[in-house]
């Protein structure tokens, strides 16, 4: 019996020995039908597919279990990474449960405090550089060419090969009615590159005859891709400094850009860029409306709908699937400062039967 989950998908994934696999259980995420938000916005047929429902709360598990396990293939013992927080959190997890030592950098001051928290209590050695998540990357890769460590950004294609059974999991969630459009939040740019290759596998093996339109969304202070697109351009021009609460996605130079381009223009897909207002307002919405607590980043998929849907870009007609990245707890500090402080009172039961009165 086939469990649920990246394994599932075996035959697709690049592994020699099934032996070897590292796994705690990734993937199987829920699809969720969001009528109550469907109907605030318009729309006819929205899905919220929650990725902070993964074992460390981000579809960073994802790539993990799969280039975790080819790091066990190799016989690697050390493992790295740089990192804004999820990935550093998801491949401490992953060498903690494979015996193999780790090491992650992390922009100082600007990681969320839950992926902090995970990094440093799964054990990995982790390093706050005086720099951002671009400059991290570049020195960690430094190390992998000295053959230091074995490297697990998504420059790493083992990385993507798990990712793109997201991919996999809407086709088979929605009984291989293929959504016309998949948003979600690009950062590096290796997961709407890997979930783009995901649609196209099922594609070729003929699972599904369509494919959905791939739509990108980028904070206002960190848009390389979106800015790309709008000129139809091959290449991006590097952010210098990338700028924005959701640091998840405070990324200047994504490695990933080439395949995530082509995955917007060969799907007929786009991107745009969202403020870090209209962030909050999404990440809210969702959680009062759909009872889904995800983290700025992720929301921007939220608000990249609604911002396409003013703009009369995406038809209320489309079947329409947003993807939540992380879980709202990565970032509890963003969501208390977002929210109304909590009432204080004395224990005086008078005081708040008032209180429930006034509810
Ligand atoms: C919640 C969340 N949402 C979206 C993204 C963007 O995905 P990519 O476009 O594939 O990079 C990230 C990325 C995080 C890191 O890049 C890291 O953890 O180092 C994220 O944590």
């Amino acid at each position: 019996k086939r469990e649920i989950g990246v394994w599932r998908y075996l035959e697709y994934m690049p592994v020699k020995d099934p032996k070897k696999i590292v796994t705690l259980h990734e993937g199987g995420t829920p699809l969720y039908k969001c009528d109550n938000l469907a109907k605030e916005l318009g729309l006819k047929e929205l899905y919220v597919k929650n990725e902070g429902a993964n074992p460390t709360g981000s579809f960073k598990d994802r790539g993990m279990t799969v280039g975790v396990t080819r790091a066990n293939e190799l016989g690697v013992k050390v493992v790295g990474c740089a990192s804004t927080g999820n990935t550093s959190a998801s491949l401490a997890a992953y060498s903690a449960r494979s015996g193999k030592k780790c090491i992650v950098l992390l922009p100082e001051g600007k990681v969320a405090l839950g992926k902090l928290a995970q990094a440093m209590f799964y054990g990995a050695k982790v390093i706050q550089i005086k720099g951002n998540f671009d400059d991290a990357l570049e020195m960690v890769r430094e190390l992998a060419e000295k053959k230091l460590l074995y490297l697990l950004n998504s420059v790493n294609p083992f990385r993507l090969e798990g990712q793109k059974t997201i991919g996999f999991e809407i086709c088979d969630q929605l009984n291989w009615e293929v959504p016309d459009r998949v948003i979600l939040p690009v950062g590096n740019a290796g997961n709407i590159s890997a979930i783009w290759k995901g649609f196209k596998e099922f594609r070729e093996t003929g699972i599904i005859d369509e494919l959905p339109k791939m739509t990108g969304i980028q904070a206002e202070g960190a848009k390389p891709i979106v800015d790309a697109v709008k000129k139809g351009a091959k290449e991006i021009i590097p952010e210098e400094h990338p700028e924005t609460i959701a640091t998840a996605i405070r990324i200047g130079n994504p490695v990933n850009a080439p395949k995530a381009l082509d995955a917007i223009y060969s799907s007929g897909g786009t991107a745009e860029s969202v403020t870090d207002e209209e962030i909050i307002h999404a990440q809210k919405l969702l959680a009062r409306t759909e009872g889904i607590f995800v983290e700025p980043a992720s929301a921007s998929s939220i608000a990249g709908l609604i911002k396409l849907l003013d703009m009369g870009v995406i038809d209320r007609d489309e079947r329409i699937v947003c993807i939540t990245t992380g879980h709202g707890l990565k970032d509890p500090d963003a969501a208390i400062r977002a929210s109304e402080k909590p009432i204080e009172i004395e224990c005086d039961i008078k005081v708040l039967e008032k209180l429930l009165m006034e509810l």
